[in-house]
């Protein structure tokens, strides 16, 4: 799957229904046991949640917004093919947690490219199912630190932390994708399935136990006037940046 929603790849309500989407006709699909997730996007992998999508919006909008979101982690963390990331970009927040996702994940060794969950910069708080995913990745005190801090980790660092766990030149991302891909393939389906799901049974069932109440969190957090003032801010910053 390449992401092509130019400039930034920004998660949109509209980018997040046709991902899940995209994701279920696969997973429904018995010939297709694996996929590789991509950018089309030059430099960027994906910008994160779209930020236009929790500001000023009404609460029905905001409700609609984060159970997509929901939705897409729920379907591919959940997911039982296997599931490679190659990052050639930078990929902050929502980004990060795609990549995050998945079985294995592969970053462009280029320094300028960064991941991580940042949200702290921004003000706001990411929430326990992020976490939680981010923890069986990188382990608890890596998360921990990375979290408070909003850090973005250039490529190299990603991979010292076990954030990524591979780099490749850029020109030889998907080729090594690729290998990655039939390495993980040649092991029986139905032993791998099993396997994954013990590993994220526990982080996966936890969202859908509290799936409407992490709704309601959701909605009353990214109405309040400061944090839609951080998010305001946070546009302008970016704007500010490009001038
Ligand atoms: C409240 C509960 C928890 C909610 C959880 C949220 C998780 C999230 O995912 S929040 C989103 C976090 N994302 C970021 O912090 C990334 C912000 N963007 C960037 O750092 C940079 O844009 C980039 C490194 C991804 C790319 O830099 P580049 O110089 O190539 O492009 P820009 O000129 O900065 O951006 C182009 C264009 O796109 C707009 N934009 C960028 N990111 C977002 C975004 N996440 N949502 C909406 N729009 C975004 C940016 O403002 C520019 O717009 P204009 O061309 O109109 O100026």
């Amino acid at each position: 799957m390449k992401f092509k929603s130019p400039p930034v790849n920004s998660l949109s309500l509209e980018f997040l229904t046709e991902f899940s989407i995209g994701l279920e006709k696969l997973e429904n699909n018995r010939a297709c046991r694996g996929v590789i997730i991509t950018s089309a996007v030059p430099k960027i992998f994906s910008s994160g949640l779209d930020i236009t999508e929790m500001c000023g919006k009404s609460v029905e909008h905001y409700g609609e917004f984060w159970r997509a979101v929901q939705e897409m982690w729920l379907r591919l963390y959940g997911s039982n093919m296997v599931t490679v990331a190659a990052v050639n970009g930078s990929s902050p927040a929502g980004g990060c947690l795609i990549a995050l996702s998945c079985d294995y994940r592969i970053m462009a060794e280029n320094p300028k490219f960064s991941i991580g969950l940042n949200e702290a910069q921004l003000g706001i708080v990411a929430p326990f199912w992020f976490k939680d995913t981010f923890v069986n990745v990188v382990g608890h005190r890596i998360a921990e630190r990375s979290l408070q801090l909003g850090s973005l980790h250039p490529a190299p660092e990603a991979q010292r932390l076990g954030l990524v766990d591979e780099l490749v030149p850029e020109e030889k991302l998907m080729e090594k994708a690729a290998a990655v891909m039939a390495q993980w393939l040649a092991l029986p389906d139905h032993a791998r399935q099993l396997t994954k799901t013990m590993m994220r049974k526990a982080v996966l069932d936890r969202l859908v136990a509290h799936r409407e109440e992490d709704i309601k969190n959701f909605i009353t957090f990214v109405s309040k006037e400061s944090i839609q003032k951080s998010l305001r801010m946070y546009m302008e910053m970016l704007k500010k940046r490009k001038s």
